[in-house]
């Protein structure tokens, strides 16, 4: 199944025009500076706002093809809607709140149950309380159940922890983890935190002056040199693994393919998948295997390409740990020529820090 997009609207100093195609399952992360038009095309795709000559189409219903007349209004596509800030009923507390959200469906059409939905989401203890009396982030929870309570066929998700402090945020993340586990709902979610796309996403679709600038499953599209700027915090990688084990010296290990990375000590149980995030300017190379350095993790790896770097005298090298991994290192244009580092070359890449999502 698919979600088939074609947006274009011109506006005063500012165009957007794309065309998408996405998987309809998982999280798809639009990423992009303020004012590239993610917000207008999370809008665009609710029918919040109608932009001439568009086309959107989810599975086999399609919900907007101007060329045929064909604009299903807001109210009657099945979509959850989660603002940045959380806006719940004042007057009810949060299980009248939830109970609105389910109510907006019928019985025989509702696709989620209420106890499941409280359960993933933590809602039990806070059943009774006012929106008034409760943390951002659980006010955030509660929109998220209640928009989740509608049976939606597709979450749209704008900027959803943007309003809240650092603590707040990964209080709730685990949380949006595990809905993506247990639910088969596909999200769109709104981000300019690079941080949280790395984290949530299975999909990323990077976004600069209304266009699509790049657009694929998120380890892929984060290896393409060109775009690596378009992150605003540096070109990275992603690996995903499960931990492994705890160690002495306060570390832990993340199994990934036939290749183990030490992390600093995680409080996860063995098995946990986990993702970290590793920054291109925190991998260096060398053509033998270094044994008197206090890196603890180098893996032997094949360069796959070698491209310039967001500044002058920076290159971004590509190196393929396996099939599946492969890893950013961010060098001088100095170093790439003196070490000789070419595409097919085998080297030894060591990561000095991995950023635990
Ligand atoms: N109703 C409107 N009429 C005219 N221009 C608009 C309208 N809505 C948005 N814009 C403009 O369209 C551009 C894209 O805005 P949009 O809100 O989609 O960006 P965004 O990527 O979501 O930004 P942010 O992260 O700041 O929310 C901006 O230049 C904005 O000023």
């Amino acid at each position: 199944m698919a979600i088939v997009a074609k947006f274009r609207v011109e506006r005063e100093g500012f165009t957007l025009d794309m065309a998408l195609n996405l998987p309809a399952t998982g999280i798809t992360a639009l990423y992009g500076a303020s004012g590239s038009g993610k917000t207008t095309c999370l809008r665009a795709i609710a029918g919040l706002e109608r932009l001439p000559n568009s086309f959107f189409q989810i599975g086999t219903e399609v919900w907007q093809d101007e060329s045929n007349g064909i604009f299903v209004p807001p109210h009657q596509r099945q979509i959850g809607y989660v603002f940045q800030e959380a806006s719940l009923f004042p007057h009810l507390d949060v299980a009248a709140n939830l109970q609105f959200g389910q109510k907006r469906i019928a019985a025989a059409e509702r696709q989620v149950s209420e106890s499941h939905i409280i359960e993933l989401l933590g809602l039990k203890p806070l059943l009774k309380r006012s929106p008034a009396a409760l943390s951002g982030g659980e006010r955030q929870r509660v929109a998220i159940a209640r928009a989740l309570l509608t049976s939606p066929q597709l979450l749209l998700m704008d900027e959803p922890l943007s309003a809240l402090d650092r603590a707040l945020k990964q209080e709730i993340l685990p949380y949006l983890e595990r809905l993506h586990q247990e639910l088969a709902i596909p999200v769109i979610y709104v981000s300019h935190a690079a941080d949280e796309v790395t984290r949530l996403a299975d999909h990323l679709v990077l976004i600069d002056g209304g266009e699509v600038k790049a657009a694929g499953p998120i380890k892929q599209v984060l290896l393409d040199h060109q775009h690596a700027e378009l992150f605003n915090d540096g070109a990275s990688s992603v690996i995903e693994g499960q931990i492994s084990g705890h160690l002495e010296h306060y570390a832990s290990e993340l199994r990934f393919g036939r290749f183990a990375l030490r992390l600093s000590q995680q409080d996860h149980p063995v098995g946990q998948q986990l993702r970290c995030r590793v920054f291109a300017s925190d991998v260096s190379v060398c053509l033998t295997q270094p044994h008197d350095t206090s890196i603890s993790n180098i893996f032997p790896a094949k360069v796959s390409s070698v491209g310039d770097g967001r500044r002058p005298g920076e290159k971004l090298v590509t190196l393929q740990l396996d099939q599946q991994q492969h890893l950013l290192a961010q060098l001088s244009s100095h170093s790439v020529e003196r070490l000789q580092i070419h595409p097919g070359h085998h080297v030894w890449a060591q990561v000095k820090s991995v950023a635990v999502l």
